[in-house]
């Protein structure tokens, strides 16, 4: 079954009760199953920033990479401008996957190190075949400088950079395919302060020239709150709470968005939320609790949240949750 769209525009991305369970065979006889994405169905709106938050090991990064096309997903559906790109056929399939783009926490780890810059960012074009030799180089040159490198860096290597350069490289490559969608997996996690506004205000600007739509992955709210325009919240393997970002910093209703919330500094929340802390860690994926899954950990919970599960519910337009306290 399609997710329930509120009638707003044809959504770029429409992920639909996206799953990926990993066997981890048996114990005593039973099947062991670790549910790092558990039925997640969320849209993207084309030229928005969607950011999808939540605590390490909750499953942001698979969901990302599913929608990249990176992993299979063990089950539901993915569409893409309306169509379901399980049913593409190699011409479409290949032309859809120049579309949607991928950079990494450290594009140090997914570039040939032995490889000059102007050989990375000229390789999505000779894989596709796009363009002659100098074309190709024009389009190198021209990249460069969008992303404020001069002339110079083409012919280093990727160890060369600092943190800073390497992310602007690996925006670069992901750009050079002129794609619609980049999903963004913690783009500035690894880097210092000062280096992440820059990247921040770069892939602002980038979004705003080629009209791009982005899937923002962080655990870092303030660098989530300053980049999107809804932000969906996940807990393991699932979205807990979805709305625009000002509501969601400002009134947050999932007991777990709220303990996110309050936890930071209060020029970004509503100035009346005391702090709630949370008691002990995520519990593993692969022994996820009954009804609810946040109850161990949620100092609201009642009897019902131990047995059911509850659903992301729309609540109002823009607003989901999912939690008992709000039905
Ligand atoms: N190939 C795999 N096989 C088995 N389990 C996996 C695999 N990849 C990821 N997982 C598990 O899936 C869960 C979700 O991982 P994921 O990397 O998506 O989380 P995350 O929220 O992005 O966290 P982080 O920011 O730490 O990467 C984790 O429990 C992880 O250990």
């Amino acid at each position: 079954m399609a997710i329930q769209l509120e009638p707003q525009r044809q959504p770029l991305v429409e992920i639909d009760q996206l799953q990926m369970h990993y066997p981890l065979g048996s114990i005593w006889g039973s099947k062991q199953t670790l549910k790092a994405v558990d039925g997640i169905s969320l849209h993207i709106r084309k030229g928005e920033t969607l950011g999808l938050v939540g605590e390490s090991g909750c499953g942001k990064s698979t969901v990302g990479q599913l929608t990249a096309r990176l992993l299979e997903p063990t089950g539901g559906r993915l569409f893409y401008k309306g169509e379901d790109l399980q049913k593409l056929r190699s011409g479409r399939d290949n032309q859809l996957r120049k579309q949607i783009q991928y950079v990494f926490q450290d594009p140090y780890t997914s570039m040939n190190p032995k490889h000059i810059i102007a050989a990375l960012l000229e390789e999505p074009l000779r894989i596709h075949r796009i363009g002659t030799r100098p074309e190709r180089k024009a389009k190198v040159r021209d990249m460069l400088k969008q992303i404020g490198l001069n002339e110079s860096y083409e012919f280093r290597y990727i160890h060369e950079l600092s943190g800073g350069q390497r992310q602007r490289i690996g925006i670069a490559r992901a750009l050079m395919l002129q794609p619609e969608f980049l999903i963004l997996d913690e783009p500035v996690s690894a880097l210092d302060v000062s280096v992440q506004s820059q990247i921040l205000n770069l892939l602002k600007d980038l979004q705003q020239q080629f009209s791009l739509t982005y899937l923002f992955i962080s655990h870092d709210l303030n660098v989530v709150h300053y980049m999107s325009d809804r932000v969906a919240v996940m807990y393991l393997g699932k979205i807990v709470e979805l709305a625009d970002v000002n509501d969601l910093y400002t009134s947050p209703l999932h007991p777990y968005t709220r303990a996110l919330v309050s936890a930071i500094p209060a020029k970004h929340r509503g100035q009346r939320q005391e702090r709630i802390r949370l008691q002990g860690e995520i519990p593993s994926a692969s022994a996820t609790p009954s009804g609810c899954a946040f109850h161990t950990r949620c100092p609201f919970a009642v009897e019902r949240c131990r047995r059911e599960t509850p659903t992301l519910r729309l609540i109002r337009p823009g607003r989901r949750v999912s939690c008992h306290l709000h039905e």
